[in-house]
């Protein structure tokens, strides 16, 4: 599936190094180093609907700026993002709205590809559709069957009662934890987003994002659906021993990162509310396909609030990137209303939010326009050390804010050497690291 342009990064004088970000597999800030120059990251892509909210656009922008950091090291970056292209809430919202299903994702996906570039999103160099690796899905299944890790389930009912054909093929988390026997670095449940043992608050997780613990005839409620046997009416594949069907959620992100980033990648990347399930059940079938974890880190992202809600689909109170941009709103201003928040804070989108952001923009761009400036250095060193340190974009922003100030306020202020070498180098921090174009 194509990707997006991205505008060139600026190069900058020196090297970053490794940023330290807080890791949820250990609970600790960790340095996210290259290995061989080389830096690998897969963050989840969106369910094509209801695109480009600010809760999509503030996770995205936040593993824009790893993605910046660590090119501003010196690395290379493999990125791979996937957009779940089939899957029920889509089929559901299709459903809902007489459109097809195949022309929704479609037209969402094109929306989110627009969004990305506008917000200047550096883009991945691999963006898979699920529908795409149908046929790399299928294999990875039966390999799982053939292990003991995974098992038919006989027909019964589904999550909300409906008859549920034979056929649904289950992860085994039981038979995939044993192997932790062999491997004191193998999966267990919970393993990578630290909720190993706490059943009491893992099942209304997993009920909630996707799984169905009621399903009857599973070994264990909360082992995952790999493959979907086929029912009226719903979009299916040749699953060749599996039988018809479509492929379960969390077994599309870990077959594409197997295929397309090393064994392990440096970050597995996405919302808060991807670390348990998606994350953790993903990194267990990575574990059995290829005994080895998933990825190094794993880093997520706060909520973003509307109202005193999660911003959410399935609330419907969404503020969409494409409509701010179609009543005029310039998308350096959302960038920095999303920069002006820590990644791991939740926060609440609000107006003020937006004209602060506005304000701030316009200040920056005024000290820019001047023939010569001063204090470019410091500003770079003091952007590199605030993202350095947890992707510390607010404190980043601060020092972007006095760099301005100290040029807005007459020669005196800026001190010798001014130059206009230095509003030059000021714009490619600016734009290097945070992705705003001064
Ligand atoms: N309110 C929110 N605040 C912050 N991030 C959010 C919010 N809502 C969704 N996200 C993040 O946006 C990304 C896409 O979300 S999504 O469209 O629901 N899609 C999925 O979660 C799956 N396609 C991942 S494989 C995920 O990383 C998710 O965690
Ligand atoms: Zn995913």
């Amino acid at each position: 599936m194509k990707s997006w342009s991205s505008r060139p990064v600026p190069e900058l004088p020196g090297t970053g190094t490794a940023p330290r970000v807080h890791d949820t597999s250990t609970g600790q800030l960790e340095p996210l180093a290259a290995r061989d120059g080389r830096a690998s990251l897969y963050v989840c892509g969106i369910t094509p609907y209801d695109a480009t909210h600010m809760g999509h656009a503030a996770t995205y922008v936040a593993f824009d700026l790893l993605h910046r950091l660590w090119r501003d090291a010196g690395w290379s970056v493999d990125y791979v993002q996937n957009v779940t292209d089939v899957d029920d809430p889509l089929l559901e919202r299709a459903d809902a709205t007489g459109v097809d299903w195949r022309e929704l994702a479609e037209s969402q996906t094109e929306l989110f590809r627009t969004d990305m570039s506008a917000l200047n999103v550096l883009a991945p160099q691999h963006y898979v559709g699920a529908t795409e690796v149908v046929d790399r899905i299928v294999p990875a299944v039966e390999r799982l069957l053939e292990r003991g890790l995974a098992y038919r389930a006989p027909a019964g009912t589904g999550q909300g009662g409906e008859p549920a054909p034979a056929g649904d093929v289950y992860f085994d988390v039981d038979a995939a934890g044993a192997l932790r026997a062999e491997d004191p670095d193998a999966w267990v449940v919970g393993s990578t987003c630290r909720l190993a043992g706490e059943r009491d608050r893992m099942m209304p997780l997993f009920a909630d994002h996707g799984g169905d613990p009621d399903r009857t005839g599973k070994r264990d409620p909360m082992d995952p659906l790999l493959w979907r046997a086929h029912r009226a009416g719903e979009p299916s594949w040749d699953g060749a021993s599996l039988g018809p069907g479509r492929p379960g959620w969390h077994i599309e992100c870990s077959v594409i990162a197997l295929d397309l980033l090393p064994r392990p990648f440096t970050v597995q990347g996405g919302g808060s509310d991807l670390a348990f399930p998606h994350h953790d059940m993903g990194a267990g079938h990575a574990y059995a396909l290829s005994g080895q974890p998933m990825a190094e880190h794993y880093v997520h992202t706060a909520m973003v609030g509307l109202d005193g809600e999660k911003m959410s689909k399935s609330r419907g109170n969404l503020v969409l990137v494409s409509t701010l941009r179609a009543q005029g709103m310039d998308p350096a201003v959302i960038r920095l209303a999303i920069l002006a928040n820590h990644y791991r804070t939740d926060w609440f989108w609000t107006d003020e939010l937006l004209e602060q952001a506005r304000r701030r923009l316009g200040t920056w761009r005024e000290a820019a326009a001047k023939q010569e400036t001063a204090g470019a250095d410091a500003m770079l060193e003091a952007v590199r050390a605030a993202l350095g340190e947890d992707l510390n974009s607010p404190a980043a922003l601060i020092a972007v804010d006095a760099w301005a100030a100290r040029n807005l306020g007459g020669a005196a202020a800026r001190g010798s050497g001014a130059s206009s070498q230095d509003t030059r180098l000021a714009r490619d921090t600016v734009e290097a690291l945070l992705g705003v174009v001064l």
